[in-house]
């Protein structure tokens, strides 16, 4: 079975479940997936990315999609197991997936805070950062988001353990920010594009959060956000807002995306799924499926940009 048939895509699940289903989908599909231990969590957990897309000597371009940096926003894991089975289910029928997939790599990291997650199951719905502990504090855990080595605790962040937005005691000292700073950093030559999902606000973000300067690449990345936001829309008409972090959501240092697109990783997004504040990070799972369906429809416009550019 391509996909276990028990796994159920349209719930909110634990980690537990999440973590047979990794396992069992490298299994079920070894000719399109390939699964790797990148790192380990603070608490002992494995970091596993599933790399999808047609075997091949040699090595091909990839895109790098990562879910649940922030622990209580429960769709964007969601997502990523929506989007890997929609990969292996859709490899072969859909013109577009599996031209992507021939073509390029989608490397997913379902859950990046594992540890957090797991505690916003057992101990705290609303808990955001990891779960490191501090000798001689006795608040626990970083914002991963504000840990990258990006304008690093520069602004929209606090120097206070305490705080949601704890930088953290330097760039990368959360394991699970260097595991996979190290995974880009290794395979950067690779790597042609890095989405990161989040919610809530309905918002595709491209650098810079960490100051108000235009990238580079700020045309591009915002006719690409914007065509981006233009597919999602088509399917149930929810309505996106593009545009740089800074400006968008709020200035604030050490994100992933800054820190991707500073390495040279050009297409780089931050999404955040819905809604707009109505249940907020306590979207109903009656509204995992529309969420991940509009999603998939963005996600595979910027790849087809990535695939041509
Ligand atoms: N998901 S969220 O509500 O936490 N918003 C994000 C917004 C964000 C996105 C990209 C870089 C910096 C900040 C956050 O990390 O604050
Ligand atoms: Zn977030």
């Amino acid at each position: 079975e391509i996909s276990p048939r028990s796994h159920n895509y349209m719930k909110y699940n634990t980690w537990e479940k999440i973590e047979a289903w990794i396992s069992s989908m490298a299994s079920a599909n070894p000719s399109l997936i390939s699964k790797q231990v990148i790192g380990t969590t603070f608490e002992g957990r494995s970091m596993t990315v599933l790399k999808i897309g047609k075997k091949s000597s040699s090595t091909k371009p990839a895109i790098f999609l990562d879910c649940g940096i922030h622990a209580r926003e429960w769709i964007s894991p969601a997502f990523c197991q929506w989007f890997v089975n929609e990969a292996v289910s859709t490899y072969g029928s859909d013109a577009e997936m599996t031209t992507l997939l021939d073509q390029m790599d989608v490397i997913v990291l379902p859950v990046f805070n594992i540890d957090g997650y797991v505690y916003t199951w057992t101990n705290n719905r609303m808990w955001r950062k990891t779960r490191s502990r501090r000798p001689g504090s006795s608040c626990v855990g970083a914002d991963p988001n504000r840990n990258f080595d990006a304008g690093w605790c520069t602004t929209g962040a606090s120097s206070n353990p305490c705080s949601d937005t704890y930088c953290g005691s330097k760039a990368e000292s959360e394991v699970e920010v260097k595991a996979v700073a190290d995974f880009i950093r290794q395979n950067r030559s690779i790597i042609k594009a890095y989405l990161t999902v989040h919610s809530y606000s309905q918002l595709l973000l491209f650098p810079y959060s960490y100051t108000y300067q235009l990238a580079e690449h700020h045309s591009e990345l915002m006719s690409v956000a914007e065509g981006a936001a233009k597919a999602l829309r088509s399917l149930y008409g929810t309505r996106y807002t593009s545009g740089p972090g800074a400006t968008t959501i709020y200035p604030a240092a050490g994100g992933s995306d800054d820190w991707a697109y500073d390495l040279g990783v050009k297409y780089s997004y931050t999404f955040e799924l819905r809604d707009t504040g109505r249940y907020g990070f306590l979207l109903p799972e009656s509204q995992i499926k529309p969420t991940c369906e509009e999603t998939m429809l963005a996600v595979k416009y910027i790849a087809a940009h990535v695939l041509k550019n």
